[in-house]
């Protein structure tokens, strides 16, 4: 039967080590258990059934969420699952929920910006979940420019308090995820006030809702904002609107591991950067680069997988018609988003390395590499969510009319995925910061402080000198291109950190090869994409254009054979996939025509509705009855 056979006569054609590559994938052979063995824990649970989500009311939809994070809960404790378990566990559970934003950034925070004894008393509670906080940074009338935000908390000298005050509609607090409806607590910023001087923003521990029946403490206003996009998707998320009328905390819950306000009031700044206020984004923006190489691999899986038993057109002898995958169109779509995908992959391990290099480092006081640790994050994210919600959109496409249906699972992906260009930072106000980065070490080229780490290279173009003389002229002017240099610095470190995997020690027949093809797809459809540019500077000559060109459309039959095994080393569940299009057996129609039939529309043969509106058109008693 077609599927069945396509997909099995795909996977008796590779020629690699799949075992390995999955390896590979997985980043060892210890995450690899882990990742398969909570994935089938998850996919075995009833509770965490998937296929429904896109056809809940939003109440529903919600108190089902709900009710998977407290059986994933209890499930963490009972099965007594490490921190690594139980982060499996979430993204195979694959449902956004308010303890992302509880373990992903409350905690993070509280570890990243509180003094030991703040850490002492706030992360037992958060650990065992006796309170549930969020991350409310963001206001109605300020998300990207945090030194704008007007929440304020001024300093009580008589009460030893701080009181967090709302004072205008835009500086209610508006997006916080988990703030809608369950968070207990909240890490709130706002700016310091004391003896009517503002000192910038800083980060506060505000309760927000009694921990006895749950309701907003006196002076709170809370509630969720909204629909999001899509159906299913986003809504899982109680993003919230969070108001403040003069709600008093004590002295002890600023956050002051960078600056500590005395009894007395006086402002003291600790030896760590200001900047270590915004350290919280840099972790997650690290992380958020990780993502992205799962939710695009997922989407190529899908895509691929479907291509392979997907015909059109082109009988062969034996009256079957061409798998689309066979289509060179198809390979020149597909097989670069499957090279971005691996390539997310390596530059998210890397970036991981770097954070945890830099946390290691300002926990000795070196602070010397945060300021590419967050040119590198920011960077990183912008380029591989933007790459990755065109990527996904892009197999949408290339599985055709079924792309479209939910039960592709592609719609629901999307919907879910693309915020990540905004949240963590708008991602061309990322790049900025990046441009910012590159001009600052461009301008210390001629001092005799020489780059170092991704910057290295900048020592060897002597033209760069000029460009900065040119860039001092006006940076906002600039800013287009700017943006596009940074884009192409990222570039780069994704490039060479997948040229740098490649030369670690790659065990398992054929896999190191596969992964050169894929690196060197990845490399030159970058060129060939930009290949304006490459000319016009004169970096390359038309003729070697003309090279990458035909060198990429051979690399696309070197990997043809290996698609399905390529995307197989993913190595996820049906569950996880939640697409009839990407089922690992490919058994695509049966099931396409099944799932039809689930459709609450076709519960009754006759729709609701019928004797209101379509009898009275079709009995032509409407118009009648205007005539
Ligand atoms: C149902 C199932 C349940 C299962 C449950 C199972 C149990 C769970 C178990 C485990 C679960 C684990 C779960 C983990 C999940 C983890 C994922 C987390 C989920 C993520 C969800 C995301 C939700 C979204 C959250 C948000 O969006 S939070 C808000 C983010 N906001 C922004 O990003 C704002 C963007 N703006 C800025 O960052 C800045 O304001 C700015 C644009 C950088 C401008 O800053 P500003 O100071 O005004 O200007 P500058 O002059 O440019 O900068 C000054 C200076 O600072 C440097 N700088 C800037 N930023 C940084 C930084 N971040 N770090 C270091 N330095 C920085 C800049 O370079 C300048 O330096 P110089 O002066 O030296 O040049
Ligand atoms: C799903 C979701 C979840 C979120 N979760 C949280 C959360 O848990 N906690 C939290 O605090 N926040 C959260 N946010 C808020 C998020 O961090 C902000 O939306 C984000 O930082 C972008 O800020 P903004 O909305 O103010 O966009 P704006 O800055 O208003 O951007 C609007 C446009 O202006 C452009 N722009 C802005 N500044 C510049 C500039 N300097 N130069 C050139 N162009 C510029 C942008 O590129 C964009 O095109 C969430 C947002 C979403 C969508």
């Amino acid at each position: 039967m077609a599927g069945f056979d396509d997909l099995a006569s795909e996977r008796s054609k590779a020629q690699f080590d799949v075992e390995e590559m999955k390896v590979i994938w997985a980043g060892s052979r210890h995450t690899l258990e882990v990742s398969d063995r909570i994935s089938r824990l998850v996919a075995n649970d009833p509770v965490f059934r998937k296929d429904t989500r896109t056809m809940l009311s939003r109440k529903d939809l919600f108190k089902n969420t709900l009710r998977k994070a407290a059986h994933a809960w209890k499930r963490i404790i009972e099965l007594r699952l490490s921190e690594e378990e139980a982060a499996e566990l979430r993204f195979y559970v694959d449902e956004p929920a308010f303890m992302d934003l509880h373990w992903g950034m409350f905690i993070p925070t509280i570890k990243g910006q509180g003094t030991e004894e703040q850490q002492q008393k706030w992360l037992p509670l958060a650990y065992k979940m006796k309170i549930i906080g969020c991350y409310a940074q963001t206001e109605l009338g300020h998300g990207s420019n945090v030194q704008g935000l007007e929440t304020t908390a001024t300093f009580d000298p008589q009460t030893d308090e701080f009181i967090i005050h709302s004072p205008t509609l835009t500086s209610s607090k508006w997006w916080p995820g988990g703030l809608g409806k369950v968070s207990t607590h909240a890490v709130v910023y706002g700016r310091l006030i004391i003896d009517s001087k503002d000192y910038g923003v800083n980060g506060f521990i505000v309760q927000l809702r009694s921990l006895d029946d749950h309701l907003p403490l006196p002076g709170i206003t809370i509630g969720d904002i909204g629909m999001k996009f899509g159906s299913g998707a986003y809504n899982t998320m109680d993003n919230g609107v969070l108001r403040f009328d003069h709600v008093r905390i004590p002295r002890d819950q600023m956050l002051m591991r960078v600056s500590q306000v005395t009894r007395e009031g006086k402002l003291v700044q600790s030896n760590v950067p200001w900047q270590l206020v915004y350290g919280t984004m840099v972790y997650v923006r690290q992380k958020i680069v990780s993502d992205a190489s799962c939710a695009l691999s997922r989407a190529v899986c899908i895509a691929t997988r479907y291509s392979a038993v997907r015909r059109q057109f082109g009988l062969q002898s034996n009256g079957i018609e061409t798998q689309v995958i066979d289509y060179k169109t198809q390979q020149s779509r597909l097989f670069p988003l499957l090279a971005s995908a691996y390539a997310f992959r390596f530059v998210g391990e890397w970036l991981k390395w770097l954070y945890m290099d830099v946390n290691q480092r300002l926990q000795a006081s070196d602070f010397s590499t945060l300021p590419e640790a967050h040119a590198c994050t920011a960077g990183l994210k912008s380029l591989t969510t933007s790459a990755t919600a065109d990527g996904i959109e892009e197999c949408r496409k290339l599985c055709g009319g079924h792309g479209y249906l939910c039960s592709s699972g592609l719609p629901e992906l999307f919907a879910v995925y693309i915020p990540a260009c905004t949240y963590e930072g708008d991602n061309i106000v990322l790049l900025l910061q990046v441009a910012r980065f590159l001009i600052k070490t461009v301008s210390q080229l001629g001092s005799g402080k020489e780059p170092v780490g991704t910057t290295v290279y900048m020592g060897r173009v002597e033209q760069l000198m000029q460009c900065h003389c040119a860039v001092q002229k006006g940076f906002l002017e600039l800013s287009a291109d700017l943006v596009q240099a940074a884009v192409a610095h990222c570039q780069l470190i994704v490039v060479s950190k997948f040229i740098e995997k490649l030369q670690q020690d790659i065990p398992g027949k054929g896999v190191k090869g596969q992964l050169e093809a894929l690196c060197n797809i990845y490399a030159l459809f970058i060129l060939h994409k930009h290949l304006g540019d490459f000319l016009s500077t004169g970096c390359i000559t038309p003729k070697q254009a003309s090279l990458a060109n035909a060198q990429l459309r051979s690399l696309y039959s070197q990997v043809r054979p290996n698609a399905i095994a390529l995307v197989d080393a993913f190595n996820y569940t049906d569950h996880y996939l939640s697409s009839v299009l990407g089922r690992y057996d490919g058994n695509v129609y049966p099931k396409l025509y099944e799932e039809a039939w689930k459709d609450p529309l076709n519960d009754s043969v006759v729709p609701d509705g019928y004797q209101e509106y379509i009898q009275p058109i079709l009995k032509q008693q409407l118009r009648n009855a205007r005539l």
